[in-house]
């Protein structure tokens, strides 16, 4: 059984289509063609809609680490919940523990620089983002539209570069074993070459979000 607010090899196998990549030490996943390209239209106009400069905690003064576009995705929207009701028959972590879903989107030199999701437990800001939530367990992204050059996620320590790919979903478990953070999750949001790119994105954390 998986703790709470965790998904499980296991559990995503179930799902099928799932391929797990062959890092012994990381848990890393995808599924291609998770969201049906109409969905995913949807949902980049919503992006479209409600987009603002990303930020970011501990980025150490870089303004030109996340330089993508961030938005806060309405739960309330029928789109949302249907890709929220897709997430929880793929991984079965009780939607209380997700963050609410972010969208991004990427113009053309815009990018996300090398990072882990969870959060230092040394950083200055560990109390503000996990005192009540705890850290984050598991990262779902999904893909919205294929992209003509650029905009891959690479996953620096394991060498992986995952393509963008219309409806496609990467996940990958953040934490080790003994659930301190994994530094194999390191990962890049490169690039965009040619064209725009959008993605969402889901945090899960060990305790139910405020
Ligand atoms: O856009 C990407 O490829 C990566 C996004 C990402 O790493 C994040 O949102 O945490
Ligand atoms: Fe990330």
């Amino acid at each position: 059984m998986a703790l709470p607010g965790e998904s499980s090899a296991e559990r995503l196998a179930q799902y099928g289509g799932v391929q797990r990549l062959p890092f012994p030490k990381l848990e890393l996943f995808q599924r291609k063609r998770f969201l049906d390209p109409a969905l995913c239209d949807r949902l980049i106009e919503l992006i479209e809609a409600d987009r603002r400069p990303s930020t970011l905690a501990d980025h150490d003064g870089d303004h030109y680490f996340r330089t993508s576009e961030t938005c806060d995705l309405d739960p309330a929207h029928p789109a949302v919940q249907q890709v929220e009701a897709a997430l929880f028959e793929l991984n079965g972590i009780d939607s209380a523990h997700g963050e609410q879903m972010q969208g991004q989107r990427y113009d053309v030199g815009q990018e996300f620089k090398a990072h882990c999701d969870w959060f230092n437990p040394h950083g200055q800001d560990r109390e503000k983002y996990c005192s009540v939530a705890g850290q984050r367990t598991w990262t779902f992204m999904i893909y919205l539209n294929d992209v003509p050059a650029g905009g891959a996620t690479r996953f620096t320590t394991v060498k992986k570069s995952f393509q963008p790919e219309t409806g496609k979903l990467i996940c990958w478990n953040n934490r080790k074993p003994d659930l301190s953070g994994n530094v194999n999750t390191m990962h890049h949001g490169m690039k965009v070459r040619r064209g725009m790119k959008y993605v969402i994105t889901k945090w899960y954390r060990e305790k139910p979000w405020g």
